[in-house]
């Protein structure tokens, strides 16, 4: 018979704060699938915790919910741990570690690497083929591009300044420069020749980091398929709060997955309870 399983999953980046329901119907059936996303928001680290309306979520059944809190923001995890409304949320509370799940990590220091970007590998393994590697493109406070190997483990990446960091620290390291909102990206596609200040910014700051993006790809596509045996093309991945700007300028192989971390996280609470 199948059963229903409900996660609360909580993602405490360097900006924002992700707060998402998800459903598995178990037992799981097709592996090409990650949790469904039944509700989300996300909210700035310093805004007030939306429990009230979380725990609207959860009202209209009495299915068991896991929850679990990580994050690349140790400060923010704190935060949220010490606010937790244990009489209208449902326990157990799992804080999740680099240490606590099982994934190949071929870095240099494998505890260093943010439990994030990790998540995205655990949800990139779901979704790729056995025959296949995969880049996840991640857009957040910062960008990363990372690399999942054929056999699945986190091969590594490239970080950079994510929209908002760029933007601030234009403002913040010149004199003459002002602060660009990222919300002005979001409303009209900038024009490339910028013929002020704040339109030339708007050009570097969103063309900039798409061409990055794509630069990025580019080069661990040509190294993966160096490397492959199967000669497969890598599954590209698209995430991250920034991720829906790009998304209409990438390839259309790229898949656009707004909540992949998140996904990758319950997945990994699942793995650590034996649920799969
Ligand atoms: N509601 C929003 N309004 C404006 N910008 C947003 C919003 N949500 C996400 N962003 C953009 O996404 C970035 C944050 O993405 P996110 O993946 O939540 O980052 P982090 O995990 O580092 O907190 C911001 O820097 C901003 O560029
Ligand atoms: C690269 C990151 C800042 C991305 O975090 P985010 O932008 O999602 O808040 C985070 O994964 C991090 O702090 N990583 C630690 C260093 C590393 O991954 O190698
Ligand atoms: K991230």
């Amino acid at each position: 018979m199948s059963q229903l399983l409900r996660q609360l999953v909580i993602d405490v980046g360097n900006s924002r704060i992700k707060f998402v329901l998800l459903k598995t119907v178990l037992p799981l059936g097709a592996s090409h699938q990650l949790p469904l996303v039944e509700h989300a928001l996300s909210i700035l680290v310093e805004d007030p915790l939306p429990w009230d309306q979380i725990a609207d979520w959860l009202k209209p059944t009495d299915t068991r919910c896991l929850s679990s809190v990580a994050g690349s923001n140790p400060h923010g995890i704190k935060r949220v741990l010490n606010d937790w409304p244990e009489s209208i949320l449902p326990d157990p509370l799992e804080v999740l570690n680099t240490d606590d799940f099982p994934l190949e990590i071929t870095v240099d220091e494998p505890r260093k690497v943010g439990i994030d970007r990790l998540f995205n590998a655990v949800a990139a393994n779901r979704l790729k083929s056995t025959s296949q590697a995969a880049i996840i493109v991640d857009t957040g406070t910062a960008t990363t591009v990372d690399v999942v190997s054929t056999e699945g483990c986190f091969a590594g990446g490239a970080i950079l300044p994510g929209f908002e960091l760029s933007a601030k620290s234009l403002h913040d390291y010149t004199a003459l420069l002002p602060l660009i909102p990222v919300e002005d990206l979001r409303q009209i596609e900038p024009v490339v020749l910028g013929k002020n200040t704040t339109d030339a910014i708007r050009s570097g700051l969103f063309w900039g980091q798409l061409g990055a993006v794509r630069e990025l790809i580019t080069q661990h596509t040509k190294q993966i398929l160096v490397e492959s045996t199967s000669g497969e093309a890598p599954l590209v991945l698209l995430t991250g709060g920034g991720s829906a700007l790009l998304a209409p300028h990438l390839d259309e192989s790229v898949h656009f997955e707004p909540l992949l971390s998140l996904q990758g996280l319950a997945l990994v609470a699942q793995q650590i309870r034996g649920i799969q």
